[in-house]
């Protein structure tokens, strides 16, 4: 399978603090990462490099074949940011519409995507609402829609399901295995250790280091442990 991402010996300081250690990562085409870590182990640090909205220290990541940060390769894909960049003083669709004109979607295709990607977090009904009446969790869905927008190849979705409620989370994870049937990559940062198992690989983040990376029955199977909690202990992810 080739790779989509290539990390390269990444490092990272901020002033004197080392957030990123050396990190070498293939991201292969068409399945979904999961990167698994604890608060403030690296794991935005990390896929803001992947998106061009960071630089490493050291080393290089190389996205769909560029060195990044390359604006060509940027517009092929999706960031959810941690926190929600959201007009609260707008509606949902327009919020919606402002993110469908910086991609540059036609008139026609604005309309079409943004019906479509309503529906798929399941916002129709509340499309013309203004987000400062948004629910935490209605905002992370709607930060979704609009990393879908452009039907980007590649999805880097930083905590996605923060403030999601269990049913709603399954049917946002139904969401993803449906746009990996259709092609998609996507790399999920999250520390929640059930949807770590529902990743096709999961890379295990401490302290910067990635410390583990396998499909997650490997690792399972590698550390003989029961669970994806345990395996990360097991690791030295304490
Ligand atoms: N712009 C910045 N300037 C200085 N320090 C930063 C900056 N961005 C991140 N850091 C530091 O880098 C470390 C890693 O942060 P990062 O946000 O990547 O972790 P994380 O694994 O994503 O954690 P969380 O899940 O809490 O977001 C933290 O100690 C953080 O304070």
């Amino acid at each position: 399978m080739t790779s989509i991402i290539s990390a390269r010996g990444v490092s990272k300081h901020f002033a004197s603090q080392q957030v990123l250690h050396d990190i070498d990562l293939e991201v292969r085409s068409g399945e979904i990462l999961g990167l698994l870590g604890p608060s403030g182990a690296g794991k935005s640090t990390l896929v803001k490099q992947f998106a061009g909205l960071e630089v490493p220290s050291s080393g290089q990541n190389v996205v769909m074949g560029h060195k990044m940060p390359s604006l060509h390769v940027m517009q092929q894909i999706g960031y959810m940011a941690q926190a929600d960049a959201l007009y609260s003083e707008l509606t949902a669709k327009e919020n919606l519409d402002f993110f469908a004109a910086l991609y540059k979607l036609s008139k026609k295709q604005r309309r079409r995507r943004i019906a479509e990607v309503l529906a798929i977090v399941n916002l129709q009904e509340h499309a013309n609402k203004l987000v400062s009446s948004y629910s935490g969790g209605m905002k992370r869905r709607l930060s979704l829609a609009a990393a879908l927008l452009h039907e980007p190849e590649l999805l880097i979705l930083d905590e996605p399901t923060v403030g999601i409620d269990p049913v709603l989370r399954k049917q946002i994870w139904q969401t993803f295995h449906d746009l990996k049937q259709a092609g998609k990559t996507i790399i999920v940062t999250t520390h929640v250790m059930d949807e770590a198992e529902k990743c096709d690989r999961l890379g295990m983040i401490r302290d910067g280091k990635l410390i583990a990376l396998g499909t997650p029955n490997a690792l399972l199977q590698q550390t003989e442990t029961a669970s994806i909690e345990e395996a990360f202990l097991a690791y030295g992810g304490a």
